[in-house]
């Protein structure tokens, strides 16, 4: 953390006062204060539906609130739009990427800024300027190639860079380590400390992960309910104070029990409620049985994989971003083409052709990207649960509304989605619809569960709560569940066993996940790479 001093007298900065946002109503900004100082990095945590998201969209011009004022150095803003944001110095990096793939990273650099800047298309000042500035944020790409050719992690730092070029005093950043992994999140880190410190640029740092905000924040402000719960120097606010905020004092005292309330992935705390046993001998079967065999798969993206996982267990996939586990999971329900290799459900074949078919075989999959591949935005929360199995419900041609929105209310309840269920589930926060595409695909009952990073955006009180639910399934229940996640702390609390995946290989060799530290999971994926 940085060792600077913070002006509290001083106007300077950019200064939110009483904000109020209400939707239908309801409000989900409850009169916000909030400063960000020269040079300060600002982090803000709270609970999914806290309001973080809608602080954010109404600093950046997105949102308009219905009260409070927004100033930079004491001068009131008409935030009419996200222009005028941008043209008093505040830049705003989603968590989905704005820049343009099918364009080189020049080509993003001055994208609408060209003549601004230039007067004239200059390709050789363009790219001159595009060079020295991917060199001086450390970010490793030939300028003159396609944007889309890198990975997330370098877009993330590419769009954080360009961000800082056009004139930027503030920069507001919604999760932005969501979609990266170890070294990666790191570099991202050291990178908005050192511009803070450097540039004076104020940030404004979004994050569900407190070790990741400790690290680089100065002052923590924790959002419940629409409102500042907590505000401090970040050497000075608890940090058990932070987690009781935002997962509540009852689940707080799981997470602080465990000492793991930085990642939000405590292990069961043995004789707590809602403890789930480690793996019983009915669910470690002599016989040996196979739930999922998959043998020599390969696809356009897979060359080897060959794995088996339990009933019973939960089997965590690792590797690094690119490795094969996204990859595998779409092969299984038939979203990339099986090339070669086998797959085998409870012992008989199983040719993966869609997603709906892998369903009624037993095989449910849960995306990674909610936006694109899950959720159905112009519907209710209730309906996107029930979606695949309308079929259960209709008798002579006639849904059963009420046993549907039992069935629906029953699994939103047991994740604790929050938010007005019966409006489109777009207006939900965005862990509240990870945590509806968790209940949709749980309603499926299936036999093999297959999740691509299930907690992403959750908060840490949720997080914990759905590894839980996932030991649950498979331990008590019998079902086989899969895990795929960048976290290695996430893949050491939920699975009992490990695979590792390295350049669209993977051997089978399964560990146990009692047996592994942080540190050989990473020497695993380096050792196969
Ligand atoms: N466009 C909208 N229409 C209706 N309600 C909305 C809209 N946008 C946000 N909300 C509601 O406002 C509240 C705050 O949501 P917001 O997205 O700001 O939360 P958040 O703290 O960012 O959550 P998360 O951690 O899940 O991203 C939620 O109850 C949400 O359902």
């Amino acid at each position: 953390m940085a060792d600077r001093t913070v002006d509290d007298t001083g106007q300077g900065g950019l200064r939110a006062t009483g904000i109020v946002k209400r939707y239908a109503g309801v409000p989900a900004l409850a009169g916000v204060d909030l400063t960000v100082r020269p040079g300060e990095v600002v982090g803000l945590v709270g609970h999914n539906g806290a309001g973080k998201s809608t602080l954010l969209k109404c600093l950046s011009g997105a949102v308009r609130p219905d009260e409070g004022t927004i100033e930079v150095d004491g001068v009131p803003l008409a935030l009419t739009g996200p222009a005028a944001a941008l043209a008093a110095g505040i830049s705003t990096v989603y968590q989905e990427l704005s820049l343009l793939p099918n364009l080189t990273v020049t080509q993003n650099v001055f994208l609408g800024d060209e003549i601004r800047r230039f007067g004239q298309l200059s390709r050789d000042r363009m790219r001159r300027a595009a060079r020295e500035l991917v060199e001086r944020f450390d970010v490793q790409v030939d300028v003159d190639r396609r944007l889309g050719d890198y990975p997330v992690a370098t877009r993330q730092l590419l769009e954080i860079a360009i961000a800082t070029q056009r004139g930027s005093r503030f920069l507001l950043l919604d999760e932005p380590t969501t979609s990266l992994e170890g070294e990666q999140v790191v570099r991202l880190l050291d990178t908005v400390g050192e511009l803070a410190r450097t540039t004076g640029i104020g940030v404004l740092l979004v994050d569900h992960k407190l070790d990741e905000l400790y690290q680089v924040a100065d002052t923590v402000v924790a959002l419940v309910d629409g409102r500042v719960r907590i505000a401090g120097s970040a050497r000075t606010v608890d940090r058990a104070d932070v987690v009781r905020a935002i997962a509540g004092e009852e689940a707080a005292v799981h997470l602080l029990q465990e000492g793991r309330a930085d990642e939000g992935t405590p292990t069961d705390p043995a004789g707590a409620p809602g403890h789930v046993p480690a793996p019983s001998a009915a669910s470690d079967r002599p016989d040996g049985t196979v739930a999922l065999q998959v043998d020599h798969l390969a696809t356009a993206a897979l060359r080897d994989v060959s794995l088996s996982a339990r009933p019973g267990r939960v089997l965590g996939l690792y590797g690094l971003i690119g490795s094969g586990r996204t990859e595998l999971l779409r092969a299984l329900v038939g979203l990339d083409t099986v090339q070669g290799g086998t797959v085998r459900l409870d012992g008989r074949e199983f040719r993966p052709r869609n997603p709906a078919q892998a369903a009624r075989a037993g095989l449910v999959y849960l995306t990674e990207e909610r936006k694109t591949d899950g959720i159905v935005p112009g519907l209710d929360s209730a309906t996107n649960v029930v979606l695949p199995i309308l079929h259960r419900f209709s008798r002579l041609g006639l849904l059963d509304k009420r046993a549907l929105g039992r069935t629906a209310t029953e699994y939103m309840d047991l994740l604790h989605v929050r938010g007005n269920r019966a409006a489109p589930v777009v207006s939900l926060s965005g862990g509240n619809q990870q945590k509806v595409l968790l209940a949709r695909a749980l309603a499926q009952r299936p036999r093999v569960l297959l999740l691509d990073e299930p907690t992403k955006g959750v908060d840490i009180g949720v997080k914990s709560e759905i590894h839980r639910l996932l030991k649950d399934l498979a331990h008590r229940q019998g079902m086989t569940v899969v895990v795929v996640s960048s976290e290695e702390e996430e893949i050491l609390d939920v699975a009992d066993d490990v695979v590792t995946f390295s350049s669209g290989r993977c051997d089978g060799r399964t560990r146990p996940a009692a047996e592994l530290s942080v540190v050989d999971l990473r020497q695993a994926a380096w050792d196969a790479a």
